[in-house]
């Protein structure tokens, strides 16, 4: 059985992966919250844990793993989101996990085996808090109840912080009733015109943090194999996290091996809503670029590295993939995938270099090793090839006519059909690429091969 490491926040090192119950690893990953479409950045941790999830399949049994990622349902930006369009919170839910499905299905992203929405765990996380105050991990006040971090000694241990670092550093909500600025919300009272749950401490809803803390012991229990998440939700979400779950049930372990993936990034920035620097998924697949190739330049950058998204990472993925999805038409998947491809993933989940071993398969004319391998990694999946299909133009005659039509204009001194041929190529969606060597024509991702029957 390969041995799968993995590099762990929390110990701070590549820890192998040695499952509580070989027979039942598991998994949960931070979900998004629902109000709006997935941006770009979004798609990173579901398809890096995907991908995670699907290794695991392969090496434990499909049967084996169970990968939880929840939907956070409740939560303020939703009741604004609810506010300012004066449409129903359910509504703008519902219709944002149809488009979360939508989208993330178009990436090649399995369905994870639970996806709990945080609505349908109040009474849980109600449980667990009420077990928090009871063992003096918390506290009510003016109808809130607060974690106090003073009583977990390792508060702040996974992002490697003191308390006074947080402070400094964190937007700390300060308000009169909080023993410690550092104490979060658990649970905080709901006016009438809000979404609420009667409680011991009055008609509320619960804080963030606590959602994940109810719905992973609900599903994987009090101890697990991976937690996993963005690196932004490291502190406070993770932290806060942490300490209820440890708290609530100091016999378990919580989670063993934390994995955090590095941001998308627009100009060394995290791609984020509040910065309002992105672009969403929809936006992508809608401009014609496929899903695996979306998922192809995300895993071609190690989950730990920053990255960005650049269109020509897009063309060059697209090309890889055309040439492949032509190399294994009609081929049937080798059993099992290439041992090169399933070592670079256990290490760490190598992504990087797993696609550089799918290049050696493909260069070596083995079909049949990078169709199962690259399988493995979610790539080349049937029934998400039909933007590779279809005769493929032969571009070379329009090369020549272009060519033909610069070297008229060297002499004429009159461009104006190179211009035309120019725009209307780059209106089918071709990169023109002219230099003294010659002339190139290279289909981007939106290219269109009827605009060119057109051409005349
Ligand atoms: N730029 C990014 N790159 C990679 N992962 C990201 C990025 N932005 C958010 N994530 C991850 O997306 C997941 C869903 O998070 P969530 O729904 O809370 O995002 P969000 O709060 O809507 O995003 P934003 O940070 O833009 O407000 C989390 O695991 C988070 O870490
Ligand atoms: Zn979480």
């Amino acid at each position: 059985m390969a041995e799968i490491r993995l590099w762990n926040t929390r110990t701070r090192q590549k820890d192998l992966l040695d499952p509580i119950d070989p027979l039942n690893v598991r998994m949960y990953v931070c979900g998004p919250t629902v109000y709006d479409r997935a941006h770009m950045g979004n798609a990173r941790p579901v398809i890096v844990f995907d991908t995670l999830f699907r290794l695991l399949r392969h090496v434990y049994g499909a049967d084996h793993v169970t990968y939880v990622r929840n939907f956070t349902d409740v939560d303020d930006k939703i009741n604004k989101r609810s506010q300012q369009s004066g449409r129903p919170i359910s509504e703008i839910t519902e219709e944002t996990i149809g488009w979360y499905h939508e989208d993330m299905d178009a990436l090649g992203v399995l369905r994870p085996s639970h996806e709990p929405r945080a609505t349908g765990y109040i009474g849980e996380m109600i449980a667990m808090i009420e077990g928090l105050i009871r063992d003096g991990f918390a506290y009510e006040a003016e109808g809130h109840v607060l974690f106090s971090v003073e009583t977990y000694a390792e508060y702040g241990k996974l992002s490697g912080r003191s308390v006074d670092d947080m402070i400094a550093g964190a937007r700390v909500e300060v308000a009169p009733y909080k023993r410690n600025a550092m104490d979060f919300v658990l649970w905080k009272p709901s006016s009438a015109d809000l979404p609420g749950w009667d409680s011991p401490w009055g008609r509320g809803r619960p804080g963030w943090h606590i959602e994940c803390s109810a719905m992973s012991l609900a599903l994987l229990g009090e101890s697990f194999d991976i937690h996993g998440g963005g690196n932004d939700l490291m502190f406070p979400h993770h932290e806060n996290e942490i300490a209820q779950s440890r708290c609530a049930h100091p016999e378990g372990e919580f989670a063993r091996i934390w994995m955090h993936n590095e941001m998308l990034q627009v100009e060394g920035k995290k791609m984020s809503k509040s910065l309002g620097n992105f672009f969403t998924v929809h936006d992508v697949l809608e401009q014609g670029i496929p899903g695996e190739v979306i998922r192809f330049v995300y895993l071609s950058t190690h989950y730990g590295k920053p990255m960005d998204w650049t269109a020509e990472k897009a063309r060059q993925a697209q090309e890889t993939l055309r040439k492949w999805r032509g190399l294994t038409a009609g081929i049937e998947p080798a059993a099992p995938p290439a041992p090169e491809v399933i070592e670079a993933l256990s290490d760490d989940l190598n992504t990087a270099g797993a696609i550089a071993a799918l290049h050696k398969l493909a260069g070596a004319g083995d079909a049949a090793g990078l169709k199962a391998s690259a399988g493995l990694m979610g790539l080349l999946q049937d029934g998400m090839g039909a933007w590779a299909e279809g005769p493929r133009v032969d571009l070379s005659a329009h090369e020549t006519r272009l060519a033909g039509a610069r070297a008229a204009a060297m002499e004429s001194k009159d461009f104006s059909e190179v211009d035309r041929l120019k725009a209307a190529y780059v209106a089918a969606g071709l990169e023109v690429r002219m230099s003294k060597g010659g002339v190139e024509l290279l289909p981007g991702a939106g290219f269109d091969a009827a605009a060119l029957e057109a051409l005349k």
